[in-house]
């Protein structure tokens, strides 16, 4: 009778990849699907000496573990999660372990953990990153819940992971729900960076009248120095793909409606919720919406005449003021998610270690960039300063890209090209640094119509007015 190191059920696109990675590194692994064709394609397709077994019906496949099983599911997020634990419930015994490696919102995964905890489960919320490629040749994982959890299944953790210079890209993260709470963040960074890159493509094209080839040699060249990351190396392989059918670039024939599966959505949500302020990546959430209103887009833009101010452009000089904007943007990106995960991290008790999820995010993962190396040393400098803006560094590198920031800024704002995210980053800083804000007019609205009191600055104390009297 089998007996497998490890169960796996989602044979879905991460899935499939991720039992291949863990079976390469000498594990015995049974598989589960849903759907049992899906199981018969990967056995007969994909599978070659791997010791992968498929499994028809979850008691089979739960009884085909070593004891204690150590189960990791990477399923839709949501209810299925929650129907597939219950299932499984009725098989487990105290001290089995269960690994929720999707994109869990990290409430469902607290509320899991307790669960769980009640019926002697042990349960890990773990985020996993780098796309089908990452799960078959080492993705960057984000465990979190118990270390007595993380203890039973590390090992096998640390195999798969990608690795890096620094080690391989997998840390315990902290308690609870650190895990899906660092890799919602990571995704907020993600959506932002992404959005950045897409409104440096949208100048390139639109002001410098740039091919797709052009703007993918800029790209390539942009990888190989400070922007060197996985998102600019997708970005110009992707400006350079040819469409089969049309013989065209595929990128033009691609419907300009961005889709969302929620990770940066609850970001947002949660940072408004824990009152950090993270623009940036709020922003690229709208953007993404705003691109859905296609027809009302398509309809407005002709409603409303561009009368577009063309001001003369220096075409390299612009190139060399984009790289800076985006180092800039990103950096403000990670920046914002940083500080979100330190607040969260206080709140709730996490124990997340900064330093150490720039390490597991150099590899393997989606985000992974040159940048990080940077980052760290800012982090590591000084840990009681979850916000990098305090350092020197920040200081000097902030101060070199400004210049470049404001003239995007300008010349986006003549050609009429929305930039949000770039704008929202520099609002940021400027908001940020400023020792002066508007908010003394805020208050003293509120209280006027709702007599919601004020501090004062030059004495302690709540203090209340009746404007009109
Ligand atoms: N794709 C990516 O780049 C990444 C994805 N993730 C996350 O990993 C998880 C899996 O993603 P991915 O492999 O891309 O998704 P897919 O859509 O390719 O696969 C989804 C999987 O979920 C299973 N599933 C859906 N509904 C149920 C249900 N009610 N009960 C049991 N199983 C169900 C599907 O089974 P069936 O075949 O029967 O429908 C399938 O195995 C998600 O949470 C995703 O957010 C994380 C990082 C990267
Ligand atoms: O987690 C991921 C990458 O890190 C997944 O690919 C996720 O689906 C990306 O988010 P969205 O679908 O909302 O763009």
């Amino acid at each position: 009778m089998i007996k497998a190191d490890i169960g796996l059920i989602g044979l879905g696109v991460m899935g499939q990849n991720l039992a291949l990675n863990i079976a390469r590194n000498g594990y015995a692994v049974s598989v589960f699907n849903k759907t049992e064709e899906k199981t018969r394609e990967f056995i007969d397709e994909k599978v070659k000496e791997e010791k992968i077994y498929p499994f028809y019906t979850l008691k089979n496949f739960v009884e085909s573990l070593k004891k204690p099983r150590k189960i990791i599911l990477i399923i839709k997020a949501g209810t299925p999660v929650d129907d597939v634990i219950n299932e499984l419930l009725s098989y487990l015994e105290k001290g089995d372990l269960i690994v929720d490696s999707g994109n869990s919102y990290f409430m469902d995964t607290s509320r899991r953990l307790k669960v769980l905890k009640e019926k002697n489960i042990l349960f890990l919320g773990m985020g996993i990153s780098g796309g089908e490629y990452g799960a078959l040749y080492g993705p960057s994982l984000m465990p979190g819940g118990t270390k007595e959890a993380y203890e039973l299944i590390k090992d096998v953790l640390l195999k798969v992971a990608a690795k890096t210079g620094d080690g391989p890209c997998c840390t315990y993260v902290g308690n609870d729900s650190a895990g899906h709470f660092v890799k919602m963040v990571h995704n907020g960074i993600e959506y932002a960076i992404m959005q950045l890159i897409a409104e440096v493509y949208d100048f390139m094209r639109k002001i410098l009248n740039m091919t797709n080839e052009e703007i993918g040699d800029v790209f390539e060249r942009w990888n190989q120095e400070e922007l060197d990351s996985y998102l600019m190396e997708i970005s110009y392989k992707i400006m350079k793909y040819k469409d089969k059918e049309t013989g065209g670039f595929l990128l033009d024939y691609i419907l300009d409606k961005a889709e969302q599966k929620g990770t940066g959505k609850w970001t947002a949500q949660t940072s408004l919720d824990l009152g950090v302020p993270t623009p940036t990546l709020n922003l690229a959430v709208e953007a993404r919406v705003i691109s859905h209103y296609k027809e009302e887009r398509k309809t407005l833009s002709k409603l409303y005449s561009k009368e577009k101010n063309t001001i003369s452009v220096n075409k390299e000089e612009m190139i060399e003021h984009l790289k800076k904007t985006l180092l800039f943007g990103v950096f403000m990106s990670f920046s914002q998610g940083l500080w979100l995960i330190y607040e969260a991290s206080k709140q709730y008790n996490y124990g997340v270690d900064l330093s150490e999820i720039l390490r597991i995010w150099k590899g393997g993962c989606i985000i992974r960039a040159k940048i990080l190396d940077f980052l760290r040393d800012i982090i590591r400098e000084n840990e009681k300063y979850a916000n990098l803006l305090h350092s020197d560094k920040s200081i000097d590198f902030i101060k070199d890209k400004l210049n470049s920031v404001y003239q995007v800024l300008e010349i986006g704002r003549n050609y009429r090209i929305p930039l949000m995210i770039i704008n929202s980053a520099v609002d940021y800083y400027f908001a940020l640094t400023e020792e002066n804000l508007p908010a003394n007019l805020i208050q003293a609205q509120r209280d006027f119509f709702g007599a919601h009191t004020y501090e004062r600055v030059d004495k302690e104390g709540i203090f209340h007015t009746e404007w009109e009297k």
